[in-house]
């Protein structure tokens, strides 16, 4: 966990018997290579202080253990048994997080986000809820406050009567608990074939670190997000200025028209007297000695008397009144885009502090692909054209990623290392990241020591994909060799590493209502296909032709996440 997140205390209750699984221990049971209470320790690595509740069992010697009393007494008796744990060892000043360790999809990653909502919302305490709105009420963060009530329970009391006033539910992905052996053999399933994309992007989001700040031209910021808020260095409008064509007038009215006519940008005239009034161009300041301005259309001029027909009108925009100066424009997090340089330079803001942009390299592989083929000659055969590389950089590019061309890496290891080791804030690699004979990425990954944080997840195309982190802090994208699951695979992966390399601030997704979508879900795998709206607010998917091209994607606007049958999700628009 390298994103700074508070202190906290964690409480893994780890007792139950398990009834529905033949009393079975639960904990112990293992899914993708962990057990299950070694899922919730992980996600919890980043605690101050850790207690176990339940009954011995192999565990790392730095963890607290306790039991509830008298033992099986359910989850409230648990937590109070944490808390005293906790309490003997003099924690008792942070929030805590409580968890159950049934949780086979249970990561630091929602555990920070559980944390960041109690610290962001100022409430008692924040649970997890699945895309259906159930609440888990034993996956989430408490205030030592919201606790009290909890230590004051009788024994047999269910948590969810504890919860304290104003607790807050979070929509959090991958947190369905383990209860029956058919949950069981569905989790190992999902396991074995990654985290569904939304898990995927909360990986990536939680592990990848911010770029560091620095301070660019103002003009100069695309691509680029805020590090610090936008403060205007000057008020806007900079001074009092007609809104309108109009007269500028001094005192009350009936005016006398005076030969001084107010161009905008021009301040040479002479100034106003009570009683006089002034042509006036929009944009332009007001004469010394003017009280307001006032539209044309909202006058009459006899001659050189000047009346008007509303009563007070002022079409003045007064200086500093859309801002003053050292007002909070933009908050840190928000993209550096067109609006904010516009209203940098109307604040005369020179320079501002950002993260970005993100620099890409872009990558093919595959002894079969030829990279440069833009010549008439017949390709040898045996081999096909590069023709991932051109969506795959038009996507970074729309994603505010500057991307350059890599070049081709031979398949052998030395080519994906040379490649691995030189400088970028992001690699970008199509093709080799399966486990056949000439797939050598990820030998190439082990050998450079790189941290594998995604490999591989559930969507079709694109699902076997890769995400890494080098020592350097260079990340590493592996995308699926084939056009459709490397374009695929950028559109669902790339925005969530670029908020987390630019610290964005997290955005809603786009949601699409998708025409006849149930037709086009798979039962647990999740899918990209190209989009098209229907002209009546509606889009429409075009079934897949294969992976091998992007023949489906022609006439297509855009790209859309397709949730599994299995899921309550929406269908997001990508591109
Ligand atoms: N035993 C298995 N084999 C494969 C599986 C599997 O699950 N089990 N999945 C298949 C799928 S789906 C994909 S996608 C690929 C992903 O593997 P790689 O990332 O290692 O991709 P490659 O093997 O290098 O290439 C796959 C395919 O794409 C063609 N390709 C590669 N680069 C380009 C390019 N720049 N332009 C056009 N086409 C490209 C390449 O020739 C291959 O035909 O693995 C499958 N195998
Ligand atoms: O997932 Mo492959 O990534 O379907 O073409």
């Amino acid at each position: 966990m390298t994103v700074t997140q508070p202190v906290f205390d964690a409480i893994v209750l780890a007792g139950g018997r398990a009834r529905r699984l033949a009393g079975a221990d639960k904990p112990a049971a293992s899914v993708g290579g962990r057990r299950l209470i070694d899922i919730a320790l992980d996600a919890v690595a980043g605690a101050r202080s850790v207690v176990v509740v339940g009954p011995d069992r192999r565990l790392p010697a730095q963890v607290l253990t306790a039991r509830e009393e008298p033992p099986y007494s359910g989850p409230v008796a648990a937590i109070a048994a944490g808390l005293a744990a906790l309490d003997a060892a003099g924690r008792t000043d942070v929030p805590v997080v409580v968890l159950a360790s049934d949780l086979p999809e249970a990561t630091a990653g929602q555990v920070a986000e559980l944390l960041r909502a109690l610290d962001e919302d100022g409430s008692p305490a924040v649970f997890a809820s699945d895309e259906g709105g159930h609440a888990q009420y034993l996956l989430g963060a408490w205030t030592s406050r919201a606790l009290a009530a909890v230590r004051a329970a009788a024994p047999g009391a269910s948590v969810r009567s504890l919860l304290p006033a104003g607790a807050v539910f979070r929509a959090i992905a991958g947190t369905a608990d383990v209860d029956t052996p058919a949950d069981l053999d569905h989790a190992r399933r999902r396991a074995a074939v990654g985290p569904d994309p939304i898990a995927a992007r909360a990986i990536v989001r939680s592990a990848l670190p911010p770029l560091p700040a620095v301070v660019k031209a103002a003009d100069h910021t695309a691509g680029t997000v805020l590090a610090a808020p936008l403060r205007a260095a000057e008020p806007f409008p900079p001074f009092d200025a007609s809104a309108m064509d109009g007269f500028a007038v001094a005192g009350p009215g009936p005016w006398r028209l005076v030969d001084a006519p107010r161009a905008a940008g021009h301040t040479d005239t002479a100034a106003l007297t009570d009683g006089q009034a002034a042509r006036i161009a929009t944009g332009a300041a007001l004469p010394t000695g003017a009280d307001r301005a006032l539209r044309h259309e909202e006058t009459v001029l006899d001659g050189d008397r000047l009346t008007e027909t509303s009563t007070g009108r002022d079409d003045t925009r007064r200086a500093g009144s859309a801002w003053p100066a050292g007002a909070a424009l933009a908050p840190a997090g928000y993209d550096a885009d067109a609006a904010v340089r516009s209203v940098a330079r109307a604040a005369r803001v020179l320079e501002l502090t950002v993260r970005g942009p993100v620099r890409a390299r872009l990558h093919t592989s595959g002894d079969e692909v030829v990279a440069d083929c833009s010549g008439a000659q017949p390709l040898p055969y045996g081999t096909i054209a590069d023709a991932a590389s051109g969506p795959v950089t038009a996507l970074l590019h729309d994603t505010g990623v500057e991307t350059t061309a890599g070049g081709h890496l031979a398949d052998t290891v030395d080519a994906f290392r040379a490649a691995l080791t030189a400088p970028a804030d992001l690699i970008v690699v199509i093709g080799a990241t399966g486990h056949g004979v000439a797939d050598h990425l990820r030998a190439a990954l082990a050998a450079e020591d790189a941290e594998l944080l995604v490999d591989g997840i559930r969507l079709r195309p694109g699902g076997s994909l890769l995400v890494a982190r080098m020592p350097s802090g260079t990340v590493l994208l592996g995308l699926g060799g084939n056009p459709l699951a490397a374009v695929a695979g950028t559109a669902v992966l790339v925005p969530a590493i670029t908020d987390a390399l630019l610290g964005r601030a997290p955005r809603p997704p786009e949601l699409l209502d998708l025409t006849a979508s149930d037709e086009l879900r798979m039962p647990t795998r999740w899918r990209v296909l190209p989009v098209e709206p229907d002209g009546a607010g509606a889009w429409v998917a075009t079934a897949g032709r294969g992976t091998g091209h992007l023949a489906s994607a022609i006439g297509h606007r855009g790209l859309a996440l397709i949730p599994p049958t299995e899921s309550a999700a929406g269908v997001q628009r990508l591109s």
